[in-house]
């Protein structure tokens, strides 16, 4: 019987809480606080209980984008989203400002030899966080767990929301498209289709549909976790993104909250319901903790501000936080 947990990656168990309050890929406002009130939780004294040194790491400034973004909704243009070509990305020069910073944050910190936990902000953060994993760990693979399969392109994207969007960023899909931001052209987009596992779909658009089918990507939705359970489905999306070895070598997980159920976590920008129970949300990120393998989190889409009573901000601030402390080994003997 293994005991668990060691870190293979991380033997040393340094980390840096890595603080990515932007709400630019999204429209709404609140989801910048994420980062500030799992942090006033006690997060980081959470995780040095655990026998992590922590170390905290800003990214870009909460009020200044706060600014930014309020400016910007009351311009004419504002709320604008469609580009030359007839693509879609909505605030796409803040978009890849932010991300560009959230890229050089975790970037100093990975080839460092710390472990980062980025703490979003809305998912777009990712297309930052994934990029700099992926510099220091050329052969991770990434476990997104999620209602969504943030996969949309600027073509298919009906939103424009850019949080919609990370995936298709992080494999390079709209570099030819005619009309792509120059701003987000400093996305390397280099992650194989191969190399990502989505775990928890449930709400994915036609288009993602199709890209998903076109490039064989691996996912595991709600009707597989009912059908094979929670931990069959992890140890698919593990050999899934490491075939060759069984499902062991260096994993990335970006975790948006919304991939288990609003009845947990509720205070988030895109709820969809019939997700994972919060066990089975807890459960993905403990048995990644218990394989060693694990090199880098994210914790998204908390949002205080869309909570209707009091008990939802601290449900989904607890439980965000309990995301965190579990795949960095909190409930593993
Ligand atoms: N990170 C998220 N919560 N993404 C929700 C995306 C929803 C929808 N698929 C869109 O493209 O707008
Ligand atoms: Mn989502
Ligand atoms: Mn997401």
């Amino acid at each position: 019987m293994e005991t668990g947990p060691h870190y293979n990656y991380y033997k040393n168990r340094e980390l840096s809480i890595i603080s990515a309050p932007f709400s630019g890929g999204q429209g709404k406002f609140g989801v910048e606080k994420g980062p500030r009130y799992m942090l006033k939780h006690g997060l980081q004294s959470r995780l040095e209980e655990l026998g992590w040194s922590t170390e905290l790491e800003a990214t870009l400034d909460e009020a200044e984008f706060v600014t930014k973004l309020k400016k910007e909704k009351e311009s004419s243009t504002g709320g604008s989203s469609v580009l030359d070509g007839g693509v879609k990305a909505k605030r796409a020069d803040m978009v890849g400002e932010a991300t560009e910073m959230v890229y050089k944050s975790v970037s100093k910190v990975v080839q460092a030899g710390r472990f980062p936990v980025t703490l979003g902000g809305d998912h777009s953060v990712a297309m930052g966080t994934v990029s700099a994993v992926l510099d220091k760990f050329p052969e991770a693979g990434v476990l997104w767990i999620d209602a969504h399969a943030d996969i949309n392109t600027i073509e298919t994207t009906d939103s424009g929301n850019l949080h919609g969007c990370p995936v298709s960023f992080l494999m390079g899909l709209n570099q030819d498209i005619p009309g792509c931001p120059e701003s987000l052209k400093w996305v390397p987009g280099n992650l194989s289709p191969k190399k990502i596992a989505f775990i928890g779909l449930r709400d994915i658009d036609a288009g993602e549909k199709k890209i998903l089918k076109d490039l064989g990507i691996s996912a595991f939705s709600m009707y597989h976790v009912d059908k094979y359970g929670i931990n069959a489905v992890v140890e698919m999306a593990m050999k899934a993104i490491h075939p060759e070895t069984n499902g062991e070598g260096p994993i990335m997980c970006s975790y948006d909250v919304d991939g288990v159920d609003p009845l947990y976590i509720p205070a988030t920008g895109t709820p969809v319901r019939g997700g994972l129970t919060l066990r089975e949300g807890l459960f993905v990120v403990e048995r990644l903790a218990e394989t060693g393998n694990l090199v880098a989190l994210d914790v998204v889409e908390c949002n205080p501000d869309l909570a209707i009573h009091d008990i939802h901000v601290s449900n989904t601030i607890s439980a965000g936080c309990a995301i965190a402390r579990c795949a960095l080994g909190e409930t593993l003997l």
